[in-house]
C-alpha cells in the first residue's frame, strides 16, 4: 500500500498512541496533526484557540492535513478533523481510513488519567466525562462517515495494532 492511513476517533481513542506502534509495525513514517501544527506555529491546541477560536483551528488543522497528506504514512488526526465534509472526504479519497471507536467511559478514564490541557483544551466546559459522552454522540455518524474500517480501541494498543493489521491485510493474518 502507497497511500497514507488516516486514524480517526475521539479524543484518547489511541489515534497517535497507536497510530506510532502501527507504523513502526509497517515499516511507514508516522505524523500527527496535532504535533504538526504545535511544531508549526509554536503554540499548543490551547494557545491558537484562545488567540483564534475553535473556527481559527480548525481552519489550520485542515490546512495541515492536506500538507502532511501522502505517501507510506500514518497520519494521526485531531479528534475533531471530521467535522469538516471536506476532509471526510479528502481521507477517504487518498487513503485508507481507520476509526478507533471505544465507550465513553473508556475515553473519559484515559483523559482524566492523562489530561494535557494544553493540547485538549474544554469544548464544552463540561467535566470531561460528560463532554465526551456529548461529543461522540454528535461525531459518531461523522467518525463513520469518514471510516474504511472501524476497530474496537479499548484493547491494549498493540491488540488494537494486530486487528488492524488483520483489516488490511486478511490474507496474510495468522
Ligand atoms: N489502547 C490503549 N490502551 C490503553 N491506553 C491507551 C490506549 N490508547 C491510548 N491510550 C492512552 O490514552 C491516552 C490518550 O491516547 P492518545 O494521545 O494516543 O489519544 P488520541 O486519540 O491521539 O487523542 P487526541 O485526539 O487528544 O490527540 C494516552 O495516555 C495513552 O497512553
Ligand atoms: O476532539 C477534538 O475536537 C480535539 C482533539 C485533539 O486531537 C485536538 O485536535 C484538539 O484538542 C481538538
Ligand atoms: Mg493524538
Amino acid at each position: 500500500m502507497t497511500q497514507p492511513i488516516y486514524m480517526v476517533g475521539a479524543r484518547g481513542c489511541g489515534k497517535t498512541t497507536v497510530g506510532q506502534a502501527l507504523a513502526l509495525t509497517l515499516g511507514y513514517e508516522f505524523t500527527d496533526t496535532d504535533q504538526m501544527l504545535l511544531r508549526a506555529t509554536g503554540r499548543s491546541v490551547a494557545q491558537i484557540v484562545e488567540s483564534e477560536g475553535w473556527a481559527g483551528f480548525r481552519a489550520k488543522e485542515s490546512e495541515m492535513l492536506r500538507a502532511v497528506a501522502g505517501g507510506r504514512k500514518v497520519i494521526a488526526t485531531g479528534g475533531g478533523i471530521v467535522l469538516a465534509e471536506a476532509n471526510r472526504r479528502f481521507m477517504r479519497a487518498s487513503g485508507t481510513v481507520i476509526y478507533l471507536h471505544a465507550p465513553a467511559g473508556v475515553l473519559a478514564r484515559r483523559l482524566e488519567a492523562f489530561p494535557e490541557e494544553d493540547q485538549r483544551p474544554s469544548l464544552t466546559g463540561r467535566p470531561i466525562a460528560e463532554e465526551i459522552a456529548e461529543v461522540l454522540l454528535a461525531r459518531e455518524a461523522l467518525y463513520q462517515d469518514a471510516a474504511h474500517h472501524v476497530l474496537d480501541a479499548s484493547a491494549s494498543p498493540e491488540r488494537v495494532v494486530s486487528a488492524i493489521l488483520r483489516q488490511l491485510h486478511p490474507c496474510a493474518a495468522g
